[in-house]
């Protein structure tokens, strides 16, 4: 992770010039040539860090107080300098040594970082690209954008040493040492030396503004100087805004705080703001963001809501909530847990346990709410974190089925619109008494599949489940609503009882004697690659389906699990199931009674089974001799 000294070492001042690390490079390259139009977040950024600086110096100061010396009161202190185009960012924080600037800021620490800068590169646009910065923010860099040169003096609380770092961002920054009078007495000073088009960021209205719209909440008041020796006024009271009662809080307030806390841009899709009282006192504000976290699908789902104990915070990947909330983002506010102990000790009370348990069922209790208050706006939640929220139905027994009652799904009967299971169950036909579903990986490829024939023959809906966390969930869970989850393309489809939609339908003929015999034939053909060969009552068009035997497991999910390496024993041997009302079955079965070229209908028999491979997504397992059968075939049939 460090970065590469260059050059033969220190000059006279003890100044070491080094390189960015590479992402940090392609990151700085990407956005100077960012067509980006708000460039407004650098301050943001800035002002987020330094209030982090502020609360990680409130909790280090618990464990040692000499730390905060006769500097005791927290604040972001910001100095104009409209003559030489120059803007400065003081915090009385933490503070960096010289070894932790050359890690913070020249690397990029964050996990999902890099996949988003790999993201940003391959943005097709550039206006992409612009969009995916201006909607994650890219955290101290993003002052490149509006500077050409930046500088950082800091000082580490505790430390009588001060350092400056220094970059123009072209590739390489600076590090050395600096008189402790050059640098703040604790804490940090970030300098930007603004861009010929940048200089209205000296500008006291401007920057007043933008505090006032973007960084209004930070819990750390902020200060603003007009000019270098100009009285600071203050332009933000730093109280939480967690802690003020709701009817104060006005909507754009929360949506000014989710930004600020979030590092996105967007609105939030649901703001859920409550102080717990009784056993555990505690106050929760968290939000559904309005659009997907660049780090959703990070493979550690690390959370990145904050824990506080009375308004210190403790850490901000706080283990709060489980996996399947990840993408919640927010804070609580504990009144009980204890500060004298370790981040680690906190963590494991079990008062936070029974948080996490409270504020778990307390968000799946308010999706719930939105659900049944604006299902267009819910819609728009499950669009986005579906995915994500139906992990828990593996993961968490205990609240499966709340989780039911949250998930929606695209049906055969839905048209594009996201169905509850509580309607799937009302809908249901006479005499069925399972709720059907087919997995697989495109959900516009589901809607084709052959196993659907029959089911749609009898107007019975079958959800369709794309995404890859679907063949596990669905094959744990006990049902709904006390109906059994059933996969179309498992077992016999007991279709029989449930009358057809059109009634004028021809009923399903009995199995003739001479498709008995072909079925019969087609068994012992097709030998070892299949377990059974029979009639289908779900297919009405197609000659031929693939499906898992009555006690195996759903072919979808079997294949996920050979394909991660994870299925024990062998692949379990499908069922074919032949559509005894198809032309093409009847002919073959006609042809084989009549004893002609049974080597030929040995090939179509062969076939078939490759056929229907193909409609499973799979190839046939000998491409070879598929090619060789097929024109066989083809030639015969052309006489
Ligand atoms: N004012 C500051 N005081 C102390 N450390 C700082 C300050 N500014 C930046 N840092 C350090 O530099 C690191 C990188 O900052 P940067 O803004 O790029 O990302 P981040 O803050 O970690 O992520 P995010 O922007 O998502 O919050 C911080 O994690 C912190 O360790």
């Amino acid at each position: 992770m460090s970065a590469e000294v260059q050059g033969a070492g220190p000059d006279a001042t003890g100044s070491q010039s080094r390189t960015f690390e590479a992402d940090v490079a392609k990151l700085l390259q990407l956005m100077v040539h960012s067509v980006y139009s708000d460039k407004d977040v650098f301050l943001r950024e800035l002002i987020s860090n330094a209030a982090d600086a502020c609360e990680k110096l409130r909790y280090e100061s618990l464990s040692n107080p000499a730390l905060l010396g006769d500097e005791q009161k927290a604040s972001i202190r910001i100095t104009l300098d409209p003559d030489v185009s120059r803007v400065a960012v003081e915090d009385n924080g933490i503070g960096m040594s010289s070894e932790e600037m050359i890690e913070a800021l020249g690397t990029i620490a964050r996990s999902g970082t890099k996949a988003f800068v790999e993201r940003l590169e391959s943005a097709a646009q550039q206006a992409e690209s612009s969009q995916l910065i201006g909607q994650f923010g890219v955290g101290f860099y993003s002052t490149f954008m509006v500077a050409d040169k930046v500088e950082v003096f800091s000082r580490r609380a505790g430390s009588d040493v001060a350092s400056l770092w220094s970059s123009d961002g072209k590739g390489s920054y600076s590090v050395a040492a600096v008189a402790l009078e050059e640098a703040p007495a604790r804490g940090t000073r970030v300098v930007l030396h603004l861009m010929e088009d940048a200089k209205s960021y000296a500008e006291s209205f401007t920057i007043e503004q933008m505090i006032k719209a973007h960084s209004g909440h930070v819990p750390v008041p902020i200060l603003l100087a007009d000019k270098p020796d100009a009285e600071p006024r203050q332009v933000a009271d730093g109280a939480a805004l967690w802690t003020r009662p709701k009817a104060d809080i006005a909507a754009e307030d929360y949506t000014d705080f989710y930004r600020s806390l979030a590092g996105q841009f967007d609105d939030p899709a649901l703001t859920i703001h409550f102080r717990a009282e009784g056993r555990q006192e505690y106050t929760m504000l968290a939000f559904v963001p309005g659009s997907r976290p660049f780090d959703l699908f990070d493979p550690q789902r690390k959370g990145r809501m904050k824990l506080y104990v009375r308004r210190v915070l403790i850490t901000d990947e706080a283990d709060l909530l489980p996996g399947y909330l990840r993408f919640m983002r927010g804070l609580i506010d504990s009144a009980d847990l204890p500060l004298n102990v370790s981040r680690e000790m906190i963590q494991e009370s079990p008062l936070l346990s029974a948080i996490r348990k409270a504020v778990t069922g307390r968000v799946l209790s308010e999706l719930d709410k939105l659900a049944g208050n604006d299902a267009a706006a819910y819609a728009k939640v499950w669009e986005n974190f579906g995915a994500v929220l139906k992990e828990g139905l593996y993961e968490d027994f205990e609240r499966r089925d709340a989780l039911l009652g949250l998930a929606r799904f695209k049906t055969t009967t839905s048209a594009g619109e996201w169905r509850s299971l509580k309607d799937y169950v009302a809908g249901l036909k006479e005499n069925q008494t399972a709720i059907y579903y087919l997995a697989g990986d495109d959900a516009k490829r589901l809607e084709t599949s052959p196993h659907l024939e029959g089911f749609r023959a009898r107007g019975i809906e079958v959800l369709l489940l794309a995404d890859p966390v679907d063949s596990f969930w669905v094959t744990s869970a006990l049902g709904f609503d006390g109906k059994p989850f059933k996969s179309v393309t498992q077992g016999s489809a007991d279709l029989a009882s449930i009358p057809l939609a059109d009634k004028a339908e021809e009923p399903a003929p009995e199995v003739s004697s001479a498709i008995a015999a072909f079925l019969a034939f087609a068994k012992t053909t097709l030998g070892d690659d299949v377990s059974d060969v029979r009639a289908s009552e779900r297919l009405t068009s197609s000659a031929v389906c693939l499906v898992a035997p009555d006690q195996g497991m759903d072919r979808r999910m079997e294949q996920i699990l050979a394909s991660a390496g994870r299925l024990d024993g062998a692949l379990q041997k499908p069922v074919l199931e032949i559509n005894p009302r198809h032309a093409l079955v009847g002919k073959l079965a006609a042809a084989r009674e009549t004893g002609g070229d049974l080597a030929f209908v040995e090939s179509a028999t062969k076939l078939l089974l490759d056929e229907a491979r193909i409609l499973d997504g799979t190839v046939p397992s000998d491409p070879a001799g598929f090619a060789e059968r097929l024109s066989q075939v083809l030639a015969k049939s052309l006489g």
